[in-house]
């Protein structure tokens, strides 16, 4: 079994593969941005969707499943809402060997297939609000190059549909359900996020306006949408016809019927390549605590050919009553008493899966009463070790497990808000871009100041006078998000925007990067 033989500032590309496929998160399929989720990477979703599912419940979201299939009628209801995503539609247009009479399409997200049904259930104001949720997977035949979790053919996520007579329910929920999502990302996951608003040229075109959250990935500097959360206002009722009686029009003896207003929202997979990418390190996987399947490995060490029969019995009874204890208060713990293969192997294979806490038991030990730790997240070996007592390990482990929770994410977090570079001055942005970095900058949130952004933060061909530091083309930089945490600065009709080009005043800081 050999380690990570590339590092991860040297070659990202090729670190990340060798870590999912190493760490046993992911084997690779026979077809095209298609990639097996082994059961490592499965556990992480997992305690993903228990924790949100229940999350959701709280607020009588009840998950419900519609089918994968959707027909060219309803998946086309609206031109405009398809148009832009017809090129990512997987069809399926035979059966067998015959050909389907009207090919339908695999779902690439599912409210074409779940609003004809709103229409029917939802006659009274007594029928809302409806929200209903999936834990499914959908089919998007995107042609940018695919990576395991980020950018994937088919993806898991859930979406949550819901319907609301006041414009006020709905909006008090988009913000409950991103905060949730920031939740899994900063609590569960130990990722820091940006939340705020997408621009008019980056929500989604079915929205009224689209919340998100932005991570960050300091290896590429390239910001990353984690997840969406929509107001659709009316946009949809309107094309799907889904409306009730006023109830307040009745006594007014005018029969109004008003369109619901809704949202939607979706959380998914590439959560778990976001968290891989954050906290993985050279020696393979770092799994936060909070997710881990298995967050403790016991390992006996000192059992030498010498040793009798008799002591190492005794060594491993030791170790089972470690892992018992710890069993006892909610650890997740293996053991590792593998024959023929030495502590240093177990070591590195436990590290290689990012198990966060490795504990190391021997007849050294046993003699002084205690466990030698060693966590996974400190990179310095020697800072890594520590030493617990015996009788105090259902207290401690628990303990060091939290530690070790918010240190990586106080990490992440220090790293995210060091390279988000708050300028100015147009001169520096696209320096400050290469230097690995997002930028957060006044901007008019013009959409066509936007696309000139982009274009004049493209680094072009090599020897087109380009920053000296260019290895190679870089996308321009597209807006993330617009912060809801705003700094000072920005004076109404005062603050020029950062284009250089436009005219316009700046209305906000709005965050850009180089994305995924
Ligand atoms: O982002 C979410 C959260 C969960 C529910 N859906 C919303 C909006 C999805 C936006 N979107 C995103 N991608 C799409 C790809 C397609 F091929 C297609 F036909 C439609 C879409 C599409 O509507
Ligand atoms: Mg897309």
């Amino acid at each position: 079994l050999i380690g990570i033989d590339v590092a991860k500032d040297d070659d990202l590309g090729e670190w990340y593969q060798q870590v999912i496929t190493k760490g046993q998160m992911i084997s690779y399929y026979d077809v095209a941005g298609c990639y097996i989720l082994e059961p490592a990477s499965y556990a992480i979703w997992e305690s993903i969707k228990a924790w949100f599912d229940s999350q959701i419940k709280t607020l009588k979201v009840r998950n419900a499943y519609f089918p994968i299939f959707i027909s060219a009628d309803n998946l086309e209801r609206e031109k405009e809402h398809v148009e832009g995503f017809a090129a990512e539609v997987a069809w399926v247009t035979k059966g067998g060997k015959s050909d389907l009479e009207k090919p339908v399409a695999v779902r690439p997200t599912s409210e074409t297939a779940m609003y004809p049904y709103f229409a029917k259930k939802i006659q009274s104001h007594r029928d809302l609000p409806l929200k209903l949720n999936q834990w499914n997977n959908v089919v998007r035949w995107e042609f940018k190059h695919p990576m395991p979790f980020i950018r994937s053919r088919e993806f898991l996520w859930q979406e949550g549909h819901t319907a609301h007579l006041t414009k006020e329910e709905a909006g008090l929920e988009v913000r409950q359900i991103l905060d949730w999502y920031a939740d899994v990302y900063q609590e569960l996951l130990a990722v820091p996020v940006v939340k705020g608003q997408k621009t008019e040229n980056e929500k989604f075109p079915g929205a009224d306006y689209t919340t998100t959250i932005e991570g960050f990935i300091p290896a590429t500097g390239r910001g990353i949408q984690a997840a969406t959360s929509h107001c659709l206002g009316q946009h949809f009722s309107k094309m799907f016809n889904i409306t009730v009686e006023d109830p307040n029009a009745k006594e007014a003896g005018k029969s109004e019927h008003i369109y619901v207003w809704q949202n939607s929202w979706g959380l998914t997979t590439r959560s778990i390549g976001v968290m891989i990418l954050t906290h993985g390190d050279n020696r393979g996987l770092v799994i936060p605590p909070r997710v881990a399947e298995v967050q403790v490995v016991v390992i006996p060490v000192g059992v030498t050919a010498k040793m009798t029969p008799e002591a190492k019995a005794d060594l491993y009874e030791k170790v089972k009553n470690i892992a018992d204890d710890l069993i006892s208060v909610g650890v997740r713990v293996e053991t590792d008493y593998r024959e023929g293969y030495s502590p240093g192997w177990k070591f590195n294979d436990w590290e290689l899966k990012g198990i966060p806490l490795r504990i190391e038991f021997g007849p050294k030990d046993a003699e002084k009463g205690v466990v030698t730790t060693s966590r996974r997240d400190i990179d310095n070996k020697d800072q890594a070790r520590g030493e617990t007592m015996v009788d105090n390990l259902k207290e401690a482990i628990p303990k060091l497990l939290e530690t070790i929770q918010t240190d990586m994410f106080n990490k992440a977090e220090k790293a995210y808000r060091e390279h988000r570079v708050q300028l100015t001055d147009w001169e520096e942005f696209v320096p400050t871009l290469n230097g690995k970095n997002v930028v957060l900058v006044p901007h008019c949130e013009g959409e066509k100041c936007e696309d000139e952004v982009k274009d004049m933060s493209a680094r072009k061909e090599i020897g087109d006078n380009v920053a000296e530091d260019a290895k190679a083309p870089a996308m321009g930089a597209k807006s993330l998000c617009i912060p809801f945490e705003q700094p000072e600065g920005i004076k109404e009709g005062q603050t020029k925007c950062i284009n250089p080009n436009c005219k316009n005043f700046a209305k906000a800081w709005v965050l850009f990067g180089r994305s995924y």
